[in-house]
């Protein structure tokens, strides 16, 4: 029996000044599912996932995670949800003054009362845990190196491992290879691949590059013009339905990362 992690219903967002990113989307998330959502720049695939963890907040439409409602606004819920759900951001998100293993221990802020947090009061048993992450994604070497001493590549495995600090039952990735080169890509791809099919976390991921998203997902769903136009298997996805989707913007659907990964 599969379990249902994310239900999106008629999700909409219009952007103050009258700009429609998201109109009426549907969406179902099982658990384990590694969903790429795929369209042209400005389709709204950002507004999309940062609407569901709500860093944005939508116009209308309802989000449930894990048969709960996410519509209360208060503080506390939106902590208990986010801790559940880990995000993976282009630019990495990273406090550049602090260490790597620092930076990954913030994956376990939503568990910990905000003055242990604030004092960066890490159990023992989260240290370790943190350390072992990041000899899992190669970064054994690295854990007391500041995070503005790594190349791109390496800083997002360190975010893949804030991520995956967390326990999430979902991860939401938002163009995380759209600054590495083809290299650093295949490397990041594989990592959260292979970690999200093993812990079965659901994920979400923006990409660009069509043929990575076929490459990975076991699912794929086309946004354009902040509506959905596309959901199925990556064998579904004809040449016809991707001009489709990118009609007009057809350069944009071979980032630089494709080829090597
Ligand atoms: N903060 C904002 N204020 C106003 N309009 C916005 C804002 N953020 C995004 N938009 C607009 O909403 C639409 C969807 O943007 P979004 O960033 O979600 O698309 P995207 O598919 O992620 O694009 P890209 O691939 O270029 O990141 C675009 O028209 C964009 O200009």
């Amino acid at each position: 029996m599969t379990t249902t992690i994310l239900k999106v219903e008629g999700l909409t967002k219009t952007y103050n000044g009258g700009t429609f990113a998201l109109r009426g989307i549907d969406l179902t998330v099982e658990q384990g599912e590694f969903i790429a959502v795929i369209g042209p720049s400005g389709a709204g695939k950002s507004t999309l996932l940062r609407s569901i963890n709500r860093l944005i907040e939508p116009t209308d439409g309802t989000i449930s995670f894990l048969d709960e409602a996410m519509t209360s606004r208060s503080k506390s819920s939106l902590r208990r949800w986010r801790s559940q759900i880990g995000m993976i951001f282009q630019h990495y998100n990273l406090v550049n003054r602090s260490s790597v293993l620092e930076n990954v221990l913030h994956g376990r802020l939503g568990y910990m009362s905000p003055l242990a947090g604030v004092f960066s009061r890490y159990s023992e048993a989260d240290k370790l845990a943190a350390i072992e992450l990041l000899a899992k994604v190669g970064l054994e070497n690295e854990v007391y190196k500041r995070a503005d001493e790594l190349s791109g590549g390496q800083k997002q495995r360190v975010g893949i491992s804030r991520a995956l600090m967390q326990q999430p039952k979902l991860i939401l990735a938002d163009e995380p290879i759209a600054s590495l080169d083809p290299k650093s890509s295949a490397v990041v791809m594989d990592t959260i691949y292979d970690n999200c099919r093993m812990q079965g976390i659901a994920c979400l991921v923006n990409l660009h590059q069509v043929d990575v998203a076929k490459k990975y997902a076991t699912r794929i769903v086309g946004i354009k013009g902040g509506m959905k136009v596309f959901d199925g298997t990556p064998e579904q996805l004809t040449d016809e339905m991707i001009f489709n989707i990118y009609e007009g913007k057809e350069h944009e659907m071979h980032g630089k990362a494709a080829e090597a990964v």
